[in-house]
């Protein structure tokens, strides 16, 4: 994924009813266990002094436990529930990405990461944007902002002055790890730009690797890269050091401190006779819960940073999305035809035109095998068509049987398979399919016996993080996905070309049976496919070949 990221606003996410619910239980939690330390203390008085117990310690016990209880309950659902809203949200909003680019089709955008980076956005991409947006920002805000709660508390129930000590001491603490991060960000920045150094050198040899070993430098360069790799090992070691370091220092420093300084609080101001030394006893456990920030802060590195990073690639991807719409779609016809092109010229950036004048006209319902020497424009021309190339010159139509636009879909040479389910799948092309419509499609690709034999049926996992489909698999998955949109025209690119002979022969037998049902043009160089369809059109020529 590689431009600049674009200032785009985040992605609005419904989850601001979840992060407050998880802040206020958060608080409440806090509060809850205040008053439990407190009557515990209660507790304490009560019993060297000798005297009835009474009804005070139990009570702020009592309910300080159930505030704290339903606090976490509370605190736990709406995290749980922030984050699963969270992720569905941003998955929408890929989804809708993915759609605009054209879910089954070749991407290739000037600027923002292809179809299939987008997909794994929106599954792994998704779930971190969740975690830190939906789940952790709430316990985030809640756990900075306790130590204000116990201050709060300590000072409505037990003692202002010492509320007043505490509260200095939580101030210092922000103080404190802004320092230490500023200590650890010079050797982050410092492995980073080794990191880059190696990466860009790697590159470059790999690039220029026929020139290195023609000029008989190959050697050197390879030492120069073990020299340089040495480099970024101990740049790695150095920050993995600091990385203790700085986790150690943490833990020790401020965990000490805090609890030192509330122990330190509580005897000074129970020897001034102030609090009594179940209070005292009380602060000294109150203090524990100052700590709570340092323990979001080791969280903080996972989950924030790696949703912030899942984050701006959402809004780098989005933003793609839009400048991909700005392909017009091509023009609808008359209805007399299908697929009218009329003088084409096209060609990618500032390249010489791939397509130069190219004229074809497809029956509705007709089958037309698109033929010619590899590299002569045979992708160009169904990516024209999929509304993915803007047309240079001439007139690009495709018409519904009955008038009106028709929609082309492109199921592209190698299929991607995005990580996720075999319905997560099907469904980037209809996310409304149900099942039984998604086991029609995968009957008329002739898959639906393999993915009933899958773990799962529909729900197996395939992708990366799943069961690896053959190649004669994914491409009748992307087939399948082609069929639940229901488009007027079939655009497919070489749908045998890197198959086993099984795959094929079935391919092949599905594409017999579509023959006359829509449109169909298909990119092929084998024999057998030409044999289906009812026209065979050498691009080359774009002249109409015998059969
Ligand atoms: N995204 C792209 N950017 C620049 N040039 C491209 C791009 N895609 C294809 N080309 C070039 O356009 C020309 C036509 O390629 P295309 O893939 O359309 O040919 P084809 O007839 O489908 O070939 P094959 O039978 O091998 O699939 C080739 O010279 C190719 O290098």
């Amino acid at each position: 994924m590689s431009g600049p990221v674009p200032s785009a606003p985040r992605p609005a996410l419904p989850v601001r009813g979840h992060v407050l619910a998880a802040v206020v239980c958060g608080w409440l939690s806090a509060a809850g266990l205040c008053l439990c330390y407190l009557g515990i203390g209660g507790l304490i008085d009560a019993v060297t002094a000798g005297g009835a117990i009474g009804w005070r310690g139990p009570g702020l016990m009592g309910a300080g436990i159930a505030l704290a209880v339903a606090g976490a309950l509370g605190r736990g659902h709406a995290s749980g529930a922030g984050e699963a809203t969270a992720e569905i949200a941003v998955r929408e909003r890929i989804h809708e990405a993915i759609l605009a680019r054209g879910p089954l089709g070749r991407s290739r955008p000037a600027r923002g990461p292809v179809t299939g980076s987008l997909a794994s956005l929106a599954t792994e991409g998704a779930a971190k944007v969740a975690a830190w947006r939906g789940g952790f920002l709430g316990e985030l805000i809640a756990a900075v902002t306790t130590p204000l709660v116990v201050v709060a508390v300590v000072a409505v129930v037990a003692d202002p002055a010492a509320a007043a000590a505490l509260l200095a001491v939580v101030a210092a603490v922000p103080l404190v790890i802004g320092g230490f991060q500023r200590l650890f960000r010079t050797s982050t920045a410092g492995y980073q730009a080794q990191s880059r150094r190696l990466a860009a050198q790697f590159l470059e040899s790999i690039q220029g690797l026929r020139l290195l070993t023609l000029l008989g430098a190959a050697g050197r360069r390879s030492r120069l890269l073990a020299e340089e790799s040495e480099r970024h090992r101990r740049a790695t070691m150095r920050l993995l050091a600091g990385n203790q370091v700085v986790l150690l220092v943490t833990d020790v420093a401020f965990y000490g401190a805090l609890i030192g300084a509330g122990t330190a609080v509580a005897l000074v101001r129970h020897a001034a006779g102030a609090i009594s030394l179940g209070t005292a006893i009380a602060l000294v456990l109150i203090s524990l819960l100052l700590t709570e920030p340092i323990g979001v802060v080791g969280r903080f590195f996972y989950i924030a940073m790696a949703g912030r990073a899942a984050e701006r690639q959402v809004v780098h991807a989005i933003a793609g999305a839009g400048e991909r719409r700005a392909v017009p779609p091509p023009e609808a016809g008359d209805g007399e035809a299908a697929v009218e092109l009329a003088g084409v010229v096209a060609g990618y950036g500032d390249g010489p035109a791939v397509l130069d004048g190219v004229d074809l006209r497809v029956g509705h319902g007709e089958m037309v095998a698109l033929v010619g020497p590899s590299g002569v424009g045979k992708s160009t021309l169904l990516s024209v068509l999929a509304g993915e190339l803007a047309p240079r010159a001439g007139t690009v139509r495709l018409s519904a049987p009955g008038g009106g636009p028709a929609r082309a879909v492109l199921v592209p040479q190698r299929a991607w398979l995005f990580t996720g389910t075999v319905a997560g799948n099907l469904r980037l092309a209809d996310p409304d399919a149900d099942e039984e419509r998604m086991w029609w499609a995968l009957r008329q690709a002739h898959l639906a016996e393999e993915v009933e034999a899958m773990p799962g049926g529909l729900d197996a996992r395939v992708g990366e993080e799943g069961l690896t489909l053959s190649g004669g698999q994914a491409q009748r998955l992307a087939l399948a996905r082609a069929l639940l949109t229901d488009a007027d025209v079939l655009l497919l690119d070489e749908p045998t070309g890197h198959i086993d002979g099984r795959s094929e022969r079935l391919i092949i037998d599905t594409l017999r049976r579509l023959r006359g049902t829509r449109t169909i043009l298909v990119a092929t160089h084998s024999a057998a496919v030409m044999e289906v369809a009812d026209r065979v059109v050498e691009l080359a020529a774009a002249r109409e070949v015998a059969r």
